[in-house]
């Protein structure tokens, strides 16, 4: 199977997948060259204290969102490379819509436990604006030689509980809830998973993980100077997906999508589930084209609506022209990159 057949993937890894070596090496390098050159007066204070009334979870790093107007975005510009890294990831899955960012972790800097709910606007060509969920996660993290005493564990929560096998390549710690320690709501959200699940990953050069949203998941705090570079962002489906949280029942477990939700704009971040996580009710999803500009209603459940995106994503050979077109930009990125190394004389 195609490492970019992400579907299959994460349907295969029951709901998540882990991708080593998710691109070509000199190409990743490049992607690193570009977070790191990015001036730091672009980086986004990423940042809530957890605050029930605001749906907030506690969570904070440095992020720049995709799309965003950027000061002197001329060709060959820091924004410049920055939006064709993005655009590789989006290529992923051309069909969906899709929002993706960049972070920076620093020391201490986190996300408490969460599992990425949130409803995303998506203007349209014709101007309408659609609501559109957040339906699969990306995470390809960029730093080298990072090691768990750091911190900056993923530790998702709705993994089984390790038994000391490790999933090929990806780095994983041990069972590691208790790692999700960052903020208080952290508590009940534990106890909705089972205190002890979870498996932790520690970030790896070039590696990306990929899961179905909702899932429980936390970034543990970091104990290091370094920063910690990744590119994260959601593939978003039109409709809503499922229940988003209320935020009038504290106490019953965390508030989901805050941290990532600040961090992709939103205004406001979804707050907390009813336990136990119920099924979504579908009030009728919005078929659209990825130009989207004619839209017709045809209210679908999400079982079919999953079953009709699998069976067009395993289409016989239909992962590989949208893998070589992302590879492609990715190496042309790479490639400019390194020239213009070359003549600033680096
Ligand atoms: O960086 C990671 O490992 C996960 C980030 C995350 O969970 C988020 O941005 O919602
Ligand atoms: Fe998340």
């Amino acid at each position: 199977m195609s490492r970019y057949d992400i579907l299959s993937l994460i349907e295969q890894g029951g709901g998540i997948a882990l991708v080593p070596n998710f691109l070509p090496e000199f190409v990743a390098e490049g992607a690193l060259r570009i977070l790191e050159d990015m001036p730091a007066g672009r980086w986004n204070d990423t940042a809530a204290e957890e605050d029930y009334t605001h749906n907030n979870i506690a969570h904070r790093f440095w992020s720049i969102k995709g799309g965003a107007p950027a000061p002197s975005s001329g060709g060959g510009s820091p924004s410049a490379a920055l939006e064709a890294l993005l655009r590789a990831f989006s290529l992923l899955l051309p069909d969906q819509f899709n929002a993706f960012s960049v972070a920076r972790y620093e020391r201490g800097h986190h996300i408490a436990l969460h599992d990425d709910r949130a409803y995303t606007p998506v203007m349209l060509d014709s101007g309408e604006v659609l609501t559109c969920s957040r339906d699969v996660t990306c995470v390809y993290y960029l730093t080298k030689d990072w090691e768990e005493s750091m911190g900056g564990a993923l530790v998702d929560l709705e993994a089984p509980p390790a038994h000391g096998a490790a999933p090929a390549g990806g780095g994983p710690g041990d069972a590691a809830a208790a790692m999700c320690s960052s903020g208080s709501g952290s508590d009940a959200g534990r106890q909705q998973q089972g205190q002890q699940q979870g498996r932790a990953y520690v970030p790896q050069f070039n590696c990306a993980v990929f899961f179905r949203v909702p899932r429980w998941h936390c970034v543990t705090p970091l104990r290091t100077d370094r920063p910690r570079y990744s590119v994260f962002g959601w593939y978003l489906q039109p409709g809503q997906l499922y229940q988003l949280y209320s935020g009038d029942q504290q106490g019953q477990g965390a508030a989901a999508g805050a941290a990532a939700g600040a961090a992709a704009g939103q205004s406001q971040a979804p707050a907390l589930p009813p336990p136990p996580p119920q099924p979504p009710q579908q009030p009728g999803l919005r078929s659209v084209g990825a130009k989207g500009a004619r839209s017709k209603r045809r209210p679908k459940d999400a079982k079919h609506k999953q079953q009709q995106q699998q069976q067009q994503q395993l289409e016989p050979g239909d992962g590989a022209p949208r893998c070589k077109l992302a590879q492609r930009l990715l190496a042309n990125l790479a490639a400019k990159q390194r020239r213009q190394q070359e003549r600033a004389g680096r």
